[in-house]
């Protein structure tokens, strides 16, 4: 049995997470946490995210919950993680984080944690995104050099951070398999007289719009013709599930850094 905890409770994947772990077998939520002044401390995480009563009360502090879990799952803000992470080691936790808006530095020390702690960092953990990713890499390796990349998502309307994590991730496989550093190479968005387009960019377009779950394609255009891969989540149960999935799997690893490839077996 993996106990976990869900950092975020109250938020929009919290609540699925907690959905999800209800409806899994083999998991079960020991602690629900939720940020300092939320109404909802002491309340039932299960009554707050819908599926009933569980007797577990969201709280505002992990290390007074300690006990009662093995894994925290963290989709919070960047803030909040950077602070969870810490609790973790200190309490010799696993953790998943699917907190996306973390800037390289954060996801260097989270990366860190995992010489003693299990650790699995993934801006998106549905399995057909992470298998969009291999054909990413085929396809950049295919018709890349001669192609305009140009990466399109859409998201809802309370999404906190852009482009994506995701989109960002897809434009360091392209980049990664073309030789290219995506810090030199991106452009985000265009306005104004730009021009012609220079070949070796790659291009993000960011679309905020009503309650849109997350989609995301990578254009790859040539003359005459253009490949686009592309993928749409129309429910969050497809990243919870993932992150449930990632809680298990990283329970009986031990230390160390790992991403949703490693979960998938997609490495
Ligand atoms: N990796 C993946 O598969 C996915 C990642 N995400 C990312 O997950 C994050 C959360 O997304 P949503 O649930 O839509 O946002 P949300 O805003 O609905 O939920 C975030 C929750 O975190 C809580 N929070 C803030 N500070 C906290 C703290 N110090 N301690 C505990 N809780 C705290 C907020 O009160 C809120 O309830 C975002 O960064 C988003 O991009 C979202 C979907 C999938
Ligand atoms: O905030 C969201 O909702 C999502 N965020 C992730 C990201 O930034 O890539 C993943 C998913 O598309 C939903």
């Amino acid at each position: 049995m993996t106990r976990i905890a869900v950092a975020g409770a109250a938020g929009r994947m919290g609540k699925t997470i907690i959905e999800v772990i209800h409806e899994t077998a083999g998991v079960e939520l020991g602690a629900a946490i939720e940020v300092q002044g939320s109404s909802l401390i002491g309340a039932d995480a299960g009554e707050a995210a819908g599926v009933g009563k569980l007797g577990v009360a969201i709280s505002d502090d992990i290390a007074r919950v300690a006990a009662d879990f093995d894994v925290l799952i963290d989709f919070t803000v960047p803030q909040a993680t950077m602070k969870n992470i810490d609790k973790c080691r200190e309490h010799g936790k696993a953790i998943v984080i699917g907190t996306t808006g973390l800037s390289d530095g954060e996801k260097q020390t989270i990366r860190e944690a995992g010489a003693s702690i299990g650790v699995v960092l993934a801006p998106n953990m549905s399995a057909g995104v992470n298998l969009t990713f291999k054909l990413l890499e085929m396809a950049a390796r295919a018709v890349g050099e001669d192609a305009d990349i140009e990466i399109i998502e859409a998201h809802h309307r309370e999404k906190k951070d852009a482009p994506s994590g995701t989109s960002l991730r897809m434009g360091e496989i392209v980049a990664e398999q073309l030789g290219r550093d995506l810090k030199e190479c991106a452009i985000y968005g265009r306005e104004g007289i730009t021009g012609p387009r220079d070949k070796n960019t790659i291009g993000f377009e960011t679309i905020r719009a009503g309650d849109i779950v997350g989609e995301h394609t990578v254009m790859f255009a040539l003359n005459g013709e253009r490949i686009e891969i592309s993928h749409k989540a129309s429910s969050r149960k497809t990243f919870a599930s993932g992150a449930v999935r990632a809680a298990q799997w990283v329970q009986s690893r031990g230390a160390g850094a790992f991403d949703m490839q490693d979960v998938l077996g997609l490495r």
